[in-house]
Parts: C-alpha cells; sequence; structure tokens
C-alpha cells in the first residue's frame, strides 16, 4: 500500500489555500503554516479561509497552523507561497526545520528586488537545496477559480524531470492538469513578467483604450519576455506555453487578477497610494517591474512595455504620456 504524501504550505493567503485544497484533492495531507492564530482557527474550525476565500469550504484532510515547525515536520513538499519580496526573511527562519529531502516547491510569481533573484534562485541560496529538489507551479492559476473547482492547466517545473512527474502525480485532480516542464527559468520569467504585462494592459483599459491595444500589449509583452528569457537561457517554446502565453491571456483577461485590477486603477487616474491603498493582496507586478528591469539591463534587453510600467508606476509618468512615447518609438521589423 503506498504511503500518504504530506505537504506542507507557508502562505494562507489566496494562492497558498487555494493550491492546499488542490494538493489534499490529490490525496495529500496538507498542513497550511500561517502568521495569524485567529485565521488558523477558522481554518481549522470552519474549514473556510474567512479572510482569502470566503464562502469556500475546505478539504478535511487540509489544517492550518501558525507553527512552522508543525507545519515542516515529515513534509514531502514544501510549498512557499507568501509575497515574493518576504520569501528570503522567512525562508531562512523556516529553513532549519524543513524536513531533510523536501523537494521545495514555489507558487511565487516574482523577482527579488535588488538582487534581482528567480524565487527558485532565492530558495537554493537560503536552503542551499540542490537545483533538482527546487520546483515552481505556474500556469493560468487564478486562485478564485482553481478554488471552485473550475477547470485548469498548469505547469510544474522542475531541472529534476522525476521529481517535476513526482509533484506532478501528488497535484492531479479532476478539474487541475499539472504539466512538466524542466525550464524552470522560462517558466519562472513567464511568471513574474506576465503580473508587469498585466499591469501594462490594467492601465490601457482604464484609459479607455480598445481590444487593439490590449492585443497589441499582450504580444509585444510576450516578445519582450522572450527577449529576455533567450538571454538567460530558457527555451523559447516555454513562452507559447501554460507558463507564457496560457498566464498572460489569464491574467490580461480577468478582472480576478490583482495585477490587472491594480493597473485598471492607475489607467483611471487613481494616484499609487490611492491604488494601493484599495488593493488588499499581493500584485507582484507592482514590486518586480523594478526587478525585472534590473535583469533586462543586467542582459542587455530592451523591455519597452517593461519600463513603460517602472516609469508609470514608480516615477510618477502620467499614463498619457508614457503611451505617446511607446508609440512614438523608433519603427523597426516584428522580429
Ligand atoms: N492568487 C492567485 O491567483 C495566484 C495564482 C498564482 C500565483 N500566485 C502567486 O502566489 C504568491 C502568493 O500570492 P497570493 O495570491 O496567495 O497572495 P495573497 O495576498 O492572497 O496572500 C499572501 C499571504 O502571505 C502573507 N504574508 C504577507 N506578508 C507576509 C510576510 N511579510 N511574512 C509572511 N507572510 C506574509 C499574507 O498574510 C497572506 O497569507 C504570489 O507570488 C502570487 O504572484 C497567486
Ligand atoms: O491576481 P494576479 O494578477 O496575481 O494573477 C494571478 C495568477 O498569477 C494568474 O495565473
Amino acid at each position: 500500500m503506498t504511503r500518504t504524501l504530506k505537504a506542507a504550505v507557508f502562505g494562507t493567503g489566496s494562492w497558498g489555500t487555494a493550491f492546499g485544497m488542490v494538493l489534499a484533492d490529490a490525496g495529500c495531507d496538507v498542513t497550511l503554516w500561517g502568521r495569524r492564530a485567529a485565521l488558523a482557527d477558522a481554518v481549522n474550525s470552519t474549514r473556510t479561509n474567512p479572510d482569502y476565500l470566503p464562502g469556500v469550504e475546505l478539504p478535511r484532510n487540509l489544517r492550518a497552523t501558525t507553527d512552522p515547525a508543525e507545519a515542516a515536520d515529515g513534509a514531502d513538499f514544501t510549498v512557499l507561497a507568501v509575497p515574493s519580496q518576504t520569501l528570503r526573511e522567512n525562508l531562512a527562519a523556516w529553513a532549519p526545520l524543513l524536513t531533510p529531502d523536501t523537494v521545495l516547491v514555489s507558487l511565487m510569481k516574482g523577482v527579488e528586488l535588488g538582487s534581482a533573484m528567480r524565487m527558485s534562485e532565492v530558495i537554493e541560496d537560503v536552503t542551499k537545496a540542490a537545483a533538482e529538489r527546487v520546483a515552481v507551479v505556474t500556469g493560468p492559476n487564478l486562485a478564485r477559480e482553481i478554488a471552485a473547482r473550475q477547470p485548469a492547466a498548469s505547469v510544474v517545473a522542475c531541472r529534476d524531470e522525476a521529481v517535476a512527474q513526482r509533484l506532478q502525480a501528488a497535484c492531479h485532480t479532476p478539474y487541475f492538469r499539472p504539466y512538466t516542464n524542466t525550464d524552470v527559468v522560462g517558466c519562472e520569467l513567464g511568471g513574474a513578467v506576465k503580473n508587469v504585462i498585466g499591469l501594462a494592459v490594467g492601465i490601457a483599459d482604464g484609459m479607455g483604450l480598445g481590444d487593439n491595444a490590449k492585443g497589441s500589449l499582450i504580444t509585444r509583452g510576450l516578445a519582450e519576455t522572450t527577449r529576455l528569457g533567450l538571454a538567460m537561457g530558457a527555451d523559447p517554446l516555454t513562452f507559447s506555453g501554460l507558463a507564457g502565453l496560457g498566464d498572460l491571456v489569464a491574467t490580461c483577461s480577468s478582472p480576478l487578477s490583482r495585477n490587472h485590477t491594480f493597473g485598471t486603477n492607475l489607467g483611471k487616474g487613481m494616484t499609487l497610494q490611492e491604488t494601493i491603498a484599495v488593493t488588499k493582496q499581493t500584485a507582484e507586478g507592482v514590486k518586480s517591474c523594478e526587478s525585472v528591469l534590473d535583469l533586462a539591463r543586467r542582459h542587455g534587453v530592451d523591455m519597452p512595455i517593461t519600463e513603460t510600467v517602472v516609469g508609470i508606476v514608480h516615477e510618477g509618468t502620467p499614463p498619457m504620456v508614457a503611451l505617446k512615447e511607446l508609440m512614438a518609438r523608433s519603427a523597426k521589423a516584428e522580429r
């Protein structure tokens, strides 16, 4: 008889909880770690996460704790789902508690400010785990839809295909269909940069621009993501897959996307501070647009849409001025 797999999920926000549900539905015993006792108690007593997934009934084989050692104990998979810019500090505290040989799984779609490291690189740096033990889950996976058990495909990326296959089996359910990929660099870049393009499309929507603008931003956004990926050794085919185009389309079309919504509010004329004030959850692109631009400059890659987003979000460039500048760039061949 095969043993029931154990998973620890660090982060009781929307995606940590929803992916915990996926693992539980696939047969794992899941423990969520969260900072707040009131929320952990609510998860255990009401079988709901009222703060992040109100109205969603959580599976019986999923519980929550505020004790990181209890969550980490014996976990076959240690899943990390906190905001990207907080990962290093949190993981440094959790690292001594982790089960030896646990597979470390990043759900995060960001790039660290300052170091310009991808999340799997931060995980390897902090835990000293080999890259073969670090995996990434990414793709068009809006948490609210997954929590409603609406169908989605996903990507489980790991340099070691066998580890990716183990995780794939551990999270495969009738509504969640994960594909494996060994291109970790491409998969992570796809997830991080789509948030920046999601902001750009949201800004365009907020300004009242049309679907031609949206199609143009998505396509040219994918082109600049692919350029960066190629410079960093990614497989260009990854960007036409779920981690690239798939996630870009979901994010840029959905009102459920926090990045898209954040951009829409900016495009409608709200200030950055006003937009931050009405945003209750993590919109990774707001910080990661700067680290993605940093990566682009380190690799000598031109990323005009990312640069435009940084200008609007962090340098106070009015969206209409930014639009004119983007459209006035020198004419060139598509490739
Ligand atoms: N929500 C989605 O649809 C979705 C889907 C795929 C990937 N992601 C990615 O997953 C990651 C997590 O996103 P989310 O949607 O769960 O975010 P969220 O805002 O819903 O939840 C974030 C969680 O982290 C906690 N947190 C915040 N600051 C913290 C800190 N300093 N230390 C420890 N914990 C802290 C919050 O309390 C909360 O539990 C992000 O990188 C996001 O891009 C999200
Ligand atoms: O809500 P967002 O913008 O963080 O997007 C959520 C997911 O990444 C979509 O795949």
